[in-house]
């Protein structure tokens, strides 16, 4: 039995591997699925939590860092899989033999409810089939996850804004990028429209969502070649504050996530 409200913990992020569980009271959800399902058990027993314990898998987008371990998961636990339609088609062969109660569509906007656990995913804009980012609510508390995104829509604005704890893509140092080893492509790829959010563009888009309801934003995504955790927490600060929006650090924390290991479980009632 867990304690009132949301609680999370990003098991692991990154181009190599993405999963988060979200749980609260009645339910708890795994979010993409992007390592091997070993991985995914020996990060979750890390936590002491264990697959027996969820409902549900939620996917974002089809990219194999969201869902290499996807199949294997939903059927070692027997678990629905959520996503949209143009996800599903773009995946299905992926994910392999799964029964047909597994295979359900989440349409992108619509609204799951799991007891007290309310989900609702929102579009994004990168280069999958149709890719989507997700919030979840309990009562007054909201926590918004938004990776893998070329940059902020007004829908992204609003489906993220009046959260308490975010999760936010900070993919790039965008001169780290540039002069990174990466092809012109890729870094092209990289900062276009249906890329990853940088570092400066999470800062702005975090100085428009700070209120002091928002009291953390775990920092995502991040890359091995272009980028490195003090640098993202610093150059989002100076965006931040670039744009007037100033914060005293036991107001509002920038947190860490990592490619190799879970954060702790965040309970989004603790300050
Ligand atoms: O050789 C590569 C390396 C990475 N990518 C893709 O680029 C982005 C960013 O990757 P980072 O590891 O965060 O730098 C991601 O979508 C990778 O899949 C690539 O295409 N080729």
């Amino acid at each position: 039995m867990i304690g009132t409200g949301i609680q999370f913990t990003v098991l692991s992020s990154g181009s190599t591997g993405n999963a988060t569980i979200v749980r609260n009271k009645d339910a708890a959800l795994l979010i993409d699925a992007g390592l091997s399902a070993k991985r995914i058990d020996e990060l979750m027993n890390e936590r002491d939590f264990s697959g027996d314990q969820l409902e549900g898998i939620l996917i974002t987008h089809e990219h194999s860092d969201h869902i290499r371990g996807l199949g294997a998961v939903a059927r070692k636990y027997k678990l629905p899989i959520y996503a949209n339609e143009k996800t599903w088609l773009a995946m299905e062969r992926a994910v392999g033999k799964i029964t047909p109660e597994q295979k359900q569509v989440m349409q992108t906007g619509d609204f799951l409810n799991f007891g007290s656990l309310r989900i609702e995913s929102f579009g994004i804009s990168h280069d999958a089939a149709e890719p989507v980012g997700y919030f979840f609510r309990d009562g007054e508390q909201k926590l918004s996850l938004a990776t893998d995104l070329g940059y902020v829509s007004d829908k992204v604005m609003q489906s993220i804004t009046d959260s308490d704890v975010l999760v936010l893509e900070a993919n790039h140092d965008i001169e780290m990028l540039r002069m990174g080893r990466y092809p012109w492509n890729t870094k092209r790829r990289i900062l276009s429209d249906i890329g990853h959010l940088s570092n400066d563009t999470a800062g702005e888009v975090l100085s428009e969502l700070l209120t002091k309801k928002l009291k953390r934003t775990y920092l995502a995504h991040l890359s091995r070649d272009h980028n490195m955790m003090e640098l993202a927490k610093m150059t989002v600060r100076d965006a931040m504050e670039s744009r007037g929006c100033f914060y005293k650090d036991h107001e509002f924390k920038l947190c860490d996530t990592y490619y190799d290991r879970p954060t702790p479980w965040d309970a989004l009632g603790e300050a």
